[in-house]
C-alpha cells in the first residue's frame, strides 16, 4: 500500500463546503434577490442599466447573489438579439484608488498585447482610454465593484456613472453595482456621489438559524455521505452561526472544520460533540490572529476588558476601561495612550469581534456614550496574550484562567 491513501468515509465531494463553490440555488434570500431581480431588468428591456448598491455585513450572500443573477442575467440576455451584454466584476481589493481602478478596466477590455502599466500616466489620460474601451465594446456594460470601500477617493464612482450625461460616451451605455461590507462607507460618500452610485439600494441581513439551517443543508447534501452527519449536527452549527453574526461563510466553515476533526479521528459520523470541538479550533484561530494584529496598546486594552469581565464590571464605559488599562501599561513599562486613542484601540476590538460596543444616550441632555463587553472566550483571549500577561503580570481577578506558573504580581485595586 502505498503512503497515501484516497479518504472516501466521509466526504462525497468536500469542495462543496468551500467559499468558492456556487450552489445551483441560493436558499433563503428571496426578498432580496427579487428586489436586485427587478433592479436588473432595465438590461433585458434595453434600456440604461441601473446603478446597485449592495451592502451588509460579511458572508451574508452579497457576492454570490451577485454571481447568481448575473449567471442567469448574462444567459437570459444572450436570447435576445438587440442585447449585447458584458459584465466586468472586480475585487477591489487590494486596489486602494479610483486610478488603480481605471486602469484595471482598461487593462479588462484589452487584449493580452496592449494592456498599460499600471502607473505613469496623468489620471485624465486613463479614463479617457477607459472612454475608448467602453465605446468601443459598446451595448450594455456592468461593471460590478465587489469590495467598493477600498477605494479611497471617490472619482471614479462619480465618472462611471456619469460618463454618459458628460458626453464621454455614445455608444455603450453602462451600470455599476458597488458592493460593500462597510456600513459607514455609504453614509461617507460625497452627496454627489451617493444620488448617482445608490440609485437602487438593496440591504442584505443576516442570516437567522433557519436560513443557515437552509443553506447548510443544501452543501451537506452534496458534500457528506449519506447517513454521516448525526442528528443536530446542522442545527447546532447553524445556532453557532446565527450567535456570531448570521454570516454563512463563518457557518460552512464550522461544518467543514467538522468534518475534517471526523476525518482525521477515523470516525463513520460527525456528532454534536465534534461541532463543539471544531468550533473551539476556529474560535482559537480567529482570536489568535485578531490578537497578533494587534499593536502592544491594543494587547493591554483587551486585558484591561479581561479583567474587567472577570470581576463582573461590564459592560464598561472608556472612563472605566481606563484606569486599568494605564495602570497595565505602566506595569508593563510604556507610557499609556491618552483617551482618545485608547477609545481607537476599543473601536478596532469591536470590529474584530472582540468585544462589544453599545452606544447609549445620557437621558434628556443628550450626548452619547459607548458600553463595551468582552464577546470571546477570555480563557482563549488569555492563552493569546501570553507576552502580555508575562509583560504585566497576572491580575487576581484571572489566577484561574492563566495556565502558568508564574508568580502573582501586586495589583493595586484599580
Ligand atoms: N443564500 C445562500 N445560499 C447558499 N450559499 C450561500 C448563501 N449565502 C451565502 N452563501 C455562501 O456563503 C459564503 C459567503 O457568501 P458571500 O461571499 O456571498 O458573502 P458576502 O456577503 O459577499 O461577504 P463579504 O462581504 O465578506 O464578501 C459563500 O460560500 C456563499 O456561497
Amino acid at each position: 500500500m502505498g503512503m497515501f491513501e484516497r479518504d472516501t468515509e466521509i466526504y462525497l465531494d468536500r469542495d462543496a463546503l468551500r467559499e468558492d463553490y456556487q450552489p445551483e440555488n441560493l436558499v433563503g434570500r428571496d426578498t432580496e434577490l427579487n428586489r436586485y431581480r427587478a433592479a436588473l431588468q432595465p438590461v433585458i428591456n434595453g434600456e440604461q442599466p441601473n446603478n446597485i448598491f449592495l451592502y451588509g455585513k460579511t458572508g451574508v450572500g452579497k457576492t454570490a447573489g451577485t454571481r447568481y443573477l448575473i449567471d442567469h442575467l448574462e444567459e437570459d440576455a444572450a436570447k435576445y438579439e438587440d442585447i449585447d451584454l458584458t459584465v466586468k466584476m472586480l475585487n477591489c481589493d487590494g486596489l486602494s484608488s479610483s486610478y488603480q481602478i481605471a486602469t484595471r478596466l482598461v487593462n479588462e477590455f484589452r487584449d493580452e498585447t496592449s494592456q498599460i502599466s499600471t502607473t505613469g500616466y496623468p489620471r485624465a489620460t486613463v479614463y479617457d482610454m477607459l472612454w475608448t474601451e467602453l465605446d468601443s465594446c459598446g451595448g450594455t456594460i456592468y461593471i460590478v465593484l465587489d469590495e467598493v470601500d477600498h477605494i479611497e477617493d471617490d472619482s471614479i464612482l462619480y465618472q462611471l456613472p456619469r460618463a454618459r450625461a458628460n458626453d464621454n460616451l455614445s455608444s455603450a451605455k453602462i451600470g455599476i453595482i458597488g458592493i460593500s461590507n462597510d456600513f459607514s462607507f455609504r453614509d461617507d460618500l460625497s452627496p454627489k456621489v451617493k444620488s448617482s452610485l445608490c440609485e437602487e439600494e438593496i440591504q442584505f441581513p443576516a442570516y437567522d438559524a433557519k436560513e443557515l439551517i437552509q443553506i447548510l443543508q443544501q452543501r451537506a447534501d452534496v458534500a457528506f455521505h449519506d447517513g454521516v452527519l448525526e442528528d443536530g449536527v446542522i442545527e447546532l452549527c447553524a445556532a453557532y452561526g446565527a450567535k456570531d453574526a448570521g454570516d454563512a461563510r463563518q457557518s460552512l466553515d464550522l461544518l467543514m472544520k467538522t468534518g475534517d476533526l471526523a476525518r482525521d479521528k477515523d470516525t463513520d459520523t460527525i456528532s454534536e460533540d465534534l461541532v463543539r470541538e471544531a468550533r473551539d479550533v476556529l474560535e482559537r484561530g480567529r482570536i489568535q490572529e485578531g490578537i497578533s494584529g494587534l499593536t502592544q496598546h491594543g494587547h493591554l486594552v483587551v486585558y484591561a476588558m479581561v479583567t474587567l469581565d472577570q470581576e463582573g464590571k461590564t459592560p464598561a464605559r472608556t472612563r472605566d476601561i481606563r484606569p486599568r488599562y494605564t495602570n497595565f501599561a505602566e506595569k508593563a513599562g510604556i507610557d499609556p495612550l491618552v483617551p482618545r486613542r485608547m477609545r481607537d484601540h476599543l473601536g478596532e476590538l469591536s470590529m474584530l469581534g472582540i468585544i462589544s460596543a453599545i452606544e447609549r444616550n445620557e437621558g434628556r441632555r443628550g450626548g452619547t456614550y459607548r458600553e463595551y463587553s468582552l464577546e470571546m472566550d477570555p480563557e482563549m483571549i488569555l492563552a493569546a496574550l501570553e507576552k502580555t500577561v508575562d509583560d504585566v503580570g497576572i491580575h487576581k481577578s484571572v489566577t484561574n484562567l492563566v495556565d502558568t506558573e508564574a508568580t502573582l504580581s501586586d495589583f493595586q485595586s484599580t
